[in-house]
């Protein structure tokens, strides 16, 4: 049998991630091929037309899943926090491997942590998910926009452009550069993005001799979590690009194994924000934990919508300088990091 073609984005770090599941299908006894495939987002990172603010998400993803339908890949490997909430025909998530580390981290000059940092510190980061909540912790440093791969961002600290950059500590881990991180962020404080450090293997819906294959790489647990994650971001999200984290957990209960989630939505500036979080037990079969994660998602996200997020989402969606607090009399306008009060 011909050797199973695996498409990849050219950076180190997609390499990397390909050439995880390329082990992994290796180990099983399958012979398999990297190809490369550029897509728009890392032409326009390469010195092309530059682009403003971060790529959407889709950008990374979509030349991958244009080789598989075309047929010139088998299997595309993404990272599964750059996927879009929404499915593509003719294509299907065949496994989700054991997750690296979820959380986010701090590389600061000097060994430093975010609060050691003096006022006016240049925190440099790119996502406004990261944006809004270091800006919640009150700390007075200036958060500044940041574009390029792993090896440039850490540069620049090096350099003295910034005093900091925050990663996915996954990222760094798989480039096997995590103790370089000066601080691991607390998910209490900066809960990651849904998906983040986990994969995406996807093929072909009608392959299913590949998909059989892809499947023994899948992790129940960790397609539980992303799944509990993302239904959330579905649900709160609805198209808006509002800063949101989340983080789903599989745990050993009493009666059995559950999930956990916890969840923040924000305005950009982190004036506002919204935490809650939620639990369900796991069937005590594997086979039902997608459903059960995906019913625990779609209901916190729906009582978050309930208790103020739908409010601070339409906040967003104001042109800027026309934004206002949600009306509530409850609320503290003076208070820095205040919670969308309950209607
Ligand atoms: N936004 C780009 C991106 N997509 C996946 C990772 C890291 C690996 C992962 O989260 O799985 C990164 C870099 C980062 O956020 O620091």
């Amino acid at each position: 049998m011909a050797a199973l073609r695996i498409g990849t984005r050219r950076s180190i770090l997609a390499t990397t991630q390909s050439g995880h599941v390329a082990d992994a299908l290796e180990a099983l006894g399958t012979a398999t091929e990297l190809v490369e495939i550029t897509t728009d987002g890392d032409r326009s990172q390469a010195g092309g037309v530059p682009l403003t603010g971060a790529p959407s998400t889709g950008v990374f993803v979509s030349a991958l899943r244009d080789a598989l339908l075309a047929g010139e890949v088998d299997v595309a490997v993404h990272s599964l926090k750059d996927l879009p909430t929404y499915s593509t025909e003719g294509i299907v998530l065949a496994a989700v491997p054991p997750r690296e580390d979820p959380r986010d981290v701090v590389v600061a000059r000097d060994g430093l942590t975010l609060g050691e940092l003096p006022p006016g510190s240049k925190v440099a980061t790119g996502s406004p998910r990261r944006v809004a909540q270091i800006e919640a912790l009150g700390l007075g440093v200036e958060l500044v926009g940041v574009r390029g791969n792993v090896d440039t961002r850490i540069g620049r600290i090096a350099e003295g452009t910034y005093d900091a950059v925050v990663l996915a500590r996954a990222g760094l881990a798989r480039l096997g550069r995590a103790d370089e991180a000066t601080e691991v962020l607390d998910p209490l404080q900066v809960l990651p993005a849904p998906g983040q450090g986990a994969l995406a293997v996807e093929c072909r819906s009608d392959d299913t001799a590949t998909l059989a294959l892809l499947a023994r790489l899948d992790d129940a647990g960790t397609r539980a979590a992303v799944t509990a994650e993302r239904t959330l971001m579905a649900t709160l999200e609805g198209g808006c690009a509002a800063p949101i984290g989340a983080l789903a957990e599989v745990a050993d209960g009493d009666e059995g194994p559950e999930l956990w989630l916890r969840a923040v939505i924000l305005s950009e500036d982190g004036a506002l924000s919204l935490r809650r979080s939620a639990s369900a037990a796991l069937g005590a079969d594997g086979a039902s934990w997608a459903a059960d994660a995906a019913k625990l998602g779609g209901d916190l996200g729906a009582e978050m919508l309930a208790d103020g997020a739908a409010e601070l989402m339409a906040q967003l969606t104001q042109p800027r300088g026309e934004q206002s607090r949600p009306t509530d009399s409850n609320s503290h306008p003076s208070a820095r990091s205040a919670e969308v009060p309950n209607p």
